[in-house]
């Protein structure tokens, strides 16, 4: 057992835990009695066709959404559905699409505002620990100096990273960390990813479409299909799935050049 001030929880119980999980806007209800977890120290890939929710379940976990029914827990404390997350928030990184850093501030600027703003930590302890987070993420310190539109698609990635990592988090969530970088880019952060899960013991949700990030990196994928996780497990077993999308996606080309099998 590990005891989180409050919280008890149990070593195998799941660092995330999502159930009855309903989601909408408006009229169009994108989630409905979805049902999920994400077990302690594992890589678990969310795949799904486009516009199936992968992005919207992700943002519903970290409670930047609503959702319309459910239950979510996270590191064994309640994501209240008025989107209060009872401290949460610094346990929790987070890599957006985008990246998301602040334009106008300098890599490690962008970095040290978090512990500014989060840990309280006086701004120039924060560049020290912004600089070690830098390194950690595999960018030479001259990026720190950077501001984000000097920087590679690559070196963008690792400096959101950088940020994500920030407040030492228990849990990582990515959204499509490998987009838009060309493959030796991509290769290389999925080997720093597994690098940090190892070293770190994070536990990762990675929303991805990335054949070659999800048979590098994850233990478990899940399927995203029908307002719901139509499947989920080691990936040779979701790839065996019958079903139209999943048969698409895991046994076409790209999947065989995945494997190795070409
Ligand atoms: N803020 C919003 N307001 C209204 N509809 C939204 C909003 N965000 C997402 N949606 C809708 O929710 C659905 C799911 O979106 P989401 O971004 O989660 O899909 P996704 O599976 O991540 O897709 P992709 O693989 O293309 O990134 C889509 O139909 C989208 O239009």
């Amino acid at each position: 057992m590990v005891s989180q001030g409050a919280t008890v929880l149990t070593l195998q119980e799941p660092v995330v835990q999502v159930r009855g999980l309903t989601t909408r806007f408006g009229t169009n209800v994108i989630h409905d009695g979805l049902n999920l977890d994400i077990r302690p120290g594992e890589i678990l890939g969310v795949v799904g066709g486009s516009g199936t929710g992968k992005s919207v379940l992700l943002r519903t976990i970290i409670g930047l959404l609503q959702p319309a029914a459910g239950d979510i827990r996270v590191l064994g404390r309640r994501i209240k559905p008025n989107g209060e997350r009872h401290g949460l928030a610094q346990r929790m990184g987070v890599l957006f699409q985008q990246g998301a850093l602040y334009s106008s501030l300098t890599v490690l600027e962008n970095v040290a505002l978090v512990l500014v703003e989060h840990a309280k930590l006086p701004r120039r302890e924060a560049e020290h620990l912004a600089a070690v987070k830098i390194a950690l993420v595999g960018l030479p310190s001259i990026a720190g100096e950077r501001y984000p539109a000097e920087l590679s698609g690559g070196m963008i990635k690792r400096a959101a990273l950088a940020r994500a990592l920030a407040l030492d988090p228990e849990v990582l969530f990515l959204d499509e960390p490998t987009a838009g970088l060309d493959p030796i880019s991509a290769a290389e952060f999925d080997q720093l990813l597994l690098t940090l899960r190892n070293a770190l013991g994070l536990t990762v949700m990675l929303v991805t479409h990335d054949l070659d990030t999800l048979y590098a990196t994850c233990d478990r994928v899940a399927v995203l299909a029908n307002k719901r996780v139509l499947t989920v497990g080691p990936i040779n077993d979701v790839a065996q799935t019958n079903d139209a999308w999943v048969q698409a996606y895991f046994q076409g080309p790209r999947a065989r050049a995945a494997r190795g099998d070409v």
